[in-house]
């Protein structure tokens, strides 16, 4: 099957400090691949790369077999590459139903236009409610999005990138800076995206044995580079992963 989005020899450097190096990564449609390594391994830097926020030194990254190298964040989106939105696009002072709806309103085009909103508002709500549920946080719909927890705040996040209706979803360390109560939670979230099968679905993780059952496949990169990409199992069996990761490289309490 050819990959949905590839990168070749991406490489980007901040001064002096090469973050990412000569990276060659492809994922297949409907593929659910995590990419793991240590602090600093460059995985927020290549994510960046992926959606457009930073266009890389050198290299190229091609969707469906288009070079989208120098396209910006919101042409990817609208080629269907959808990342997690960041908790500064949540307006505080709305409920979770108006912020789900704000989404939906824009990914269907009509933010601007009062009437064909008035005609479109059941729908819309309907369509959030809808993906409140695939979030399991139907039973908040009418709370403050301020006053949510932080757990409820990424499903929100999650929701509110699944109303873009993008073929892929880039996801950004979805369980960072939660409790340890509220972990299970965003898994059982990621699941019911996964087990829809309509996606292809690319997830960063810091800690590996968070993503192993979930992922078709992983890439770990480490020092910028791409240390091994393989099934779960080959990677967990990767002489040179373990190492990097327990050779005293992996720092557990950073995000
Ligand atoms: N804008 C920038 N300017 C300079 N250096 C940067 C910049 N962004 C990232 N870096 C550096 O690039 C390297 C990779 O950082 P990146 O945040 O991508 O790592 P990461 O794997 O996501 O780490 P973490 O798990 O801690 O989030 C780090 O050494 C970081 O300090």
């Amino acid at each position: 099957m050819n990959p949905i989005l590839q990168t070749k020899d991406v490489t980007i450097a901040f001064g002096g400090h090469v973050a990412v190096n000569s990276v060659n990564f492809s994922v297949e449609p409907y593929h659910f691949k995590s990419i793991i390594g240590p602090n600093g391994a460059g995985k927020t830097t290549f994510f960046n790369l992926l959606s457009g926020q930073l266009k890389p030194t050198n290299g190229e990254v091609i969707w469906k077999g288009e070079d989208i190298t120098k396209f910006s964040p919101m042409k990817r989106t609208r080629k269907g590459i959808g990342r997690s939105f960041q908790i500064t696009n949540v307006f505080p002072n709305l409920t979770v139903l108006e912020n789900v709806r704000l989404a939906v309103q824009s990914q269907r085009g009509v933010r601007y236009n009062m009437l064909s909103h008035f005609m479109h508002f059941k729908e819309f709500e309907e369509r959030s409610l809808e993906l409140l549920e695939t979030v399991l946080l139907d039973d908040k719909a009418q709370a403050l999005a301020k006053n949510l927890a932080h757990g409820e705040k990424r499903k929100l996040e999650i929701a509110m990138l699944l109303a873009l209706e993008t073929e892929m979803l880039l996801l950004d360390e979805p369980t960072a800076g939660m409790s340890i109560e509220e972990v299970p939670a965003i898994l059982e979230v990621i699941k019911l995206i996964k087990a829809k099968g309509d996606r292809t679905i690319i997830l960063i993780e810091h800690k590996m044995d968070m993503i192993l059952d979930l992922s078709d496949s992983v890439t770990v990169l480490f020092n910028g580079k791409l240390l091994a990409d393989g099934t779960p199992d080959e990677i967990m069996k990767n002489e040179t992963v373990q190492s990097a990761y327990l050779g005293g490289l992996y720092d557990d309490d950073a995000s």
